[in-house]
């Protein structure tokens, strides 16, 4: 077995080890952190998917998304359950299963809307901080404040970027190639500076690694991630 095995393996006897990412849209957080948390037989927490979930739920019930108060009191009692099964992820609103609408292009345009809303991050922020509680601190989780604000005291904090052009790429081909240049821009670029007026995702906080994955495939990413958190959960 070598080193890094090893150390895998103790981290699989019930070692507390939360991961934090962070990054900017296309960077590659969803599909890396899930993937890293199989490998480390963890949980996983993608709490853009709690935004987007929460931007449905305004949408279907008439909360006016420009009502910062409704839209935080609509955070407050909303009943949104997401899974932390890497294996099978799932996000409902009560009885209603929204994994898949929370990723259409009309919730991504709107919602920002939800994330610039400060109260409605303060109680996403609570049930983050509750569902790593509640997974025994071992956890991936990802999203654009977890290394700084959701998780500051996580064993491993790590930011993954790409340049706009590997992003823009990524998600054109995410998305089948259905969408225009303006669109993807609007999607992804023209999202991050409406989110980064209330977080900062560019730049990598005290103590947080960088892994840049603009020249890295997917696997070549994921090792990276991992010689990180072999690195630092030292
Ligand atoms: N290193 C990589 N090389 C090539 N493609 C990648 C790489 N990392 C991720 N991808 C692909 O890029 C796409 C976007 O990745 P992903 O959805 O994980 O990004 P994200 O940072 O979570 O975006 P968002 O914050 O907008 O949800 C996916 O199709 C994913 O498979
Ligand atoms: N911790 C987080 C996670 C997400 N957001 C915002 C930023 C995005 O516009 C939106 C959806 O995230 P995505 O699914 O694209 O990763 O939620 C945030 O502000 N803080």
């Amino acid at each position: 077995m070598s080193a890094a095995e090893v150390d895998m393996a103790r981290y699989r006897l019930g070692k507390a080890l939360v991961v934090a990412i962070d990054g900017p849209s296309g960077s590659g957080k969803s599909s890396v952190s899930k993937e890293t948390a199989r490998r480390l037989h963890a949980s996983y927490l993608d709490t853009g998917a709690m935004y987007r979930a929460v931007t449905w739920y305004c949408v279907n019930t008439g909360v006016d998304l420009a009502d910062a108060a409704a839209v935080e009191q609509a955070c407050k009692d909303v009943d949104l359950q997401i899974s932390t099964n890497p294996d099978d992820e799932f996000v409902r609103i009560g009885s209603t299963d929204i994994t898949d609408e929370i990723r259409e292009p009309s919730i991504s345009a709107s919602v920002s809307a939800v994330a610039t809303t400060l109260g409605a991050r303060a109680e996403l922020v609570r049930r983050q901080q509750q569902i790593i509680a509640d997974s025994g601190r071992r956890i991936v989780a990802e999203g654009r404040d977890i290394t700084t604000v959701v998780a500051p005291d996580a064993e491993v904090r790590l930011l993954l970027t790409a340049s706009e052009e590997a992003r823009l790429r990524r998600r054109g081909l995410q998305l089948g190639g259905t969408q225009s240049d303006a669109d993807l821009h609007e999607q992804v670029l023209a999202r991050d500076a409406k989110d980064s007026t209330v977080v900062n995702f560019s730049e990598a906080a005290d103590g947080v690694f960088t892994v840049d994955s603009s020249d890295l495939d997917f696997e070549q990413t994921v090792e990276a991630v991992l010689a990180v958190v072999r690195h630092a959960a030292h």
